[in-house]
């Protein structure tokens, strides 16, 4: 062998090696990557087992109310909630307080159709919730929820997707509406300021006001707040209040609260204890009546 051919074997001998070695690091990335596909589309192809009827009923609005009657909910053979009955005439402000554990989110995921009752019907302006069109039904709530729901993008994509394709000038007034808008416009990208995981870090009170902005773009006929315990300092909580108020004026809420101060607000107030229904009435009422509401209040 001449000295040219031994450094080019050697040349393309490590060039050889190098694309083998490569190639191992795709198959594996390939392998990998298979494998989640399959994931994917083994949910994809899940069926729920909350489907529409053969002609379900079309609605867009809530006139007269939302009624439980009697419904009974067990998760597996794990009762959650006993004959639940109330209901909530369209324009209230409800409140749903009660112990840990006590059914309260149950209640919520019932009336989005997360789950049918065992027992007993949930009627919307009498109609039976199973016989209206899913999409109807749950285009009907706006959800606040309490572990704020905040995405890996722009501040203008975050509350875009309470009503996707919404103008400019929309977002903008919502923002004003749920008091952001002072925050945003000291961003230096204002709305495009990226937001969650590898954004900007927003404090707890601006992540609430973006959610509440959301949720204002989305106008819903029925508004649901899971109120977070989480203690904000008095400035946010102030404007993270006013901003709910706005959202809640002529408007049917559930709010599901910790604070006396928001159940003070509301037309009534549902106790919720062991899966039942405990009492209902005014905040002056119940606490006339000295039961688990007055006790929860003194605590
Ligand atoms: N997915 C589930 N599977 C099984 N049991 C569940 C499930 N979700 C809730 N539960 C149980 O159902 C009961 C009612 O739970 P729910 O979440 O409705 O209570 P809650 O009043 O909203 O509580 P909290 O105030 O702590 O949020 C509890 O005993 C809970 O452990």
């Amino acid at each position: 062998m001449t000295i040219g051919e031994l450094s080019s074997f050697v040349f393309y001998s490590a060039l050889a090696a190098g694309a083998v070695n490569n190639l191992s690091d795709n198959i594996s990335d390939l392998q990998r990557g298979l494998g989640i596909v399959e994931r994917l589309f083994e949910f994809m192809n899940m069926k729920s087992s909350i489907l529409d009827n053969d002609n379900p009923i079309r609605i867009n609005s809530v006139q007269k109310g939302i009624s439980f009657n009697d419904v009974t909910f067990f998760y597996a053979d794990k009762p959650a909630l006993n004959n639940v009955s109330f209901s909530i005439e369209a324009g209230q402000a409800v409140s749903i307080v009660g112990p840990s554990g006590s059914g309260k989110s149950t209640i919520l995921k019932l009336l989005l159709r997360f789950h049918d009752p065992s027992e007993g019907s949930i009627t919307i302006d009498g109609q039976n919730i199973k016989t209206i069109a899913l999409n109807d039904l749950r285009s009907l709530f706006g959800l606040v929820p309490q572990d704020h729901m905040i995405f890996s993008c722009s501040i203008m994509e975050n509350i875009l997707y309470g009503k996707p394709g919404a103008e400019y000038e929309e977002v903008r007034r919502a923002a004003i509406s749920a008091y952001a808008m002072e925050f945003i416009d000291k961003l230096p990208d204002k709305f495009d300021t990226f937001v969650g995981k590898r954004g900007l870090k927003l404090s707890e009170g601006q992540k609430q006001r973006i959610i509440i902005a959301r949720a204002i773009l989305k106008n819903p006929q029925v508004l649901i707040l899971d109120e977070a315990t989480s203690a904000l300092d008095y400035k946010s909580e102030n404007l993270v209040q006013k901003a709910l108020s706005k959202l809640m004026q002529n408007r049917t809420t559930i709010i599901i609260t910790h604070r006396l101060s928001t159940a003070l607000k509301t037309d009534k107030i549902i106790v919720i204890n062991h899966g039942r229904v405990e009492e209902v009435g005014t905040h002056d009422s119940l606490m006339s009546k000295d039961g688990l509401y007055a006790k929860l209040v003194k605590i």
